[in-house]
């Protein structure tokens, strides 16, 4: 396992706005990490300061490169799929190909040629005509195919429907990680990512409220389901949020131990869209 990101005191701010405010941030290799947070919490602006694409202050470096100065260097292992990103509408899919393999030493054109062939995006296709979810599909594979250490995607599926986020999630496990590559996923649809992520990330107003291997939410995190009089008792200790359920609450603790809650009713382990809401959502930002 090796360090891929280590950033101390990362700031930017636009005026008065801390987009990302004071964050410390270690990525390790071998990583799939869900970098969660509301609309304008600063994820696109902390990705950017680590691809060297915005000013930032603190320190930070990508596998030990510092972007702000090495940018060109580092780019040649890293992939980012911008939100924004757009296709050259005017080309042909395989002039698109033809693109990247000039421009890109570390592209594997026959990989992304079978990709596409277990999709509906012709070669032959221009890329006006294709449905949106299908140009993120060649957006896919075109990114799948470069041979980086490090993809950054930054809300990838945005305006995709269920089947062709599912499929996307999917083929990115499946045909792309290798366990020791990284890669950070930036999206609101907590639900569709959780079960393909080692770690996630919950960013709001510019820091992180959390950041966490999967694996050990269960150990700090604990959902209790209180039904009648239990629920006074339960509310009585220290939650990070609490939701209304038939018949009573189900409350999350963080750092709380099981025999205290037991007596109290079901214990499980909250879903990540619980937590998030709870952490960000309705819990501590909102009391
Ligand atoms: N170039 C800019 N100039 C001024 N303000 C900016 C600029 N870029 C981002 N911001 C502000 O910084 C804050 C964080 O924006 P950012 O795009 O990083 O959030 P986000 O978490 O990616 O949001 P979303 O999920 O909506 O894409 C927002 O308040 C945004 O308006």
């Amino acid at each position: 396992m090796e360090r891929i990101i280590e950033a101390r005191g990362l700031s930017r701010s636009f005026g008065q706005l801390n987009a990302v405010d004071n964050v410390d941030l270690t990525i390790n290799s071998g990583s799939v990490i869900g970098l969660i947070g509301p609309n304008g919490a600063g994820k696109t602006t902390l990705l950017r300061a680590l691809l060297g694409l915005t000013d930032c202050e603190g320190t930070v470096t990508v596998m030990g490169r510092d972007p702000r100065t090495e940018r060109a260097r580092l780019m040649q292992e890293v992939c980012f799929m911008a939100d924004t990103a757009v296709m050259p509408r005017w080309m042909r899919v395989e002039q698109a190909l033809d693109y990247v393999t000039g421009v890109h030493p570390r592209f594997n054109r026959q990989q992304a040629e079978d990709f596409l062939a277990t999709t509906d995006v012709g070669l032959k296709r221009k890329i006006s005509d294709l449905s949106k979810g299908m140009t993120v599909q060649l957006h896919l594979a075109l990114v799948m195919a470069i041979d980086a250490r490090l993809l950054i995607l930054d809300e990838p599926t945005l305006g995709l429907d269920i089947l062709f986020r599912k499929r996307f999630f999917e083929q990115l496990l499946n045909d792309y990680f290798d366990g020791e590559r990284t890669i950070i996923i930036s999206t609101h649809q907590v639900e569709e990512v959780q079960n393909i992520l080692t770690e996630v990330i919950f960013m709001d107003e510019g820091r992180l409220i959390l950041q966490q291997p999967m694996l050990s939410l269960e150990d700090d995190f604990i959902e209790l389901r209180a039904v009648g009089e239990n629920v006074k008792r339960a509310e009585e200790i220290p939650h990070v949020g609490k939701r209304s359920i038939l018949g009573g609450k189900a409350i999350i603790y963080e750092g709380v131990g099981r025999e205290l809650l037991a007596p109290l009713g079901e214990l499980t382990t909250p879903s990540v869209s619980d937590l998030f809401v709870a952490k960000v959502g309705g819990g501590q930002r909102h009391g």
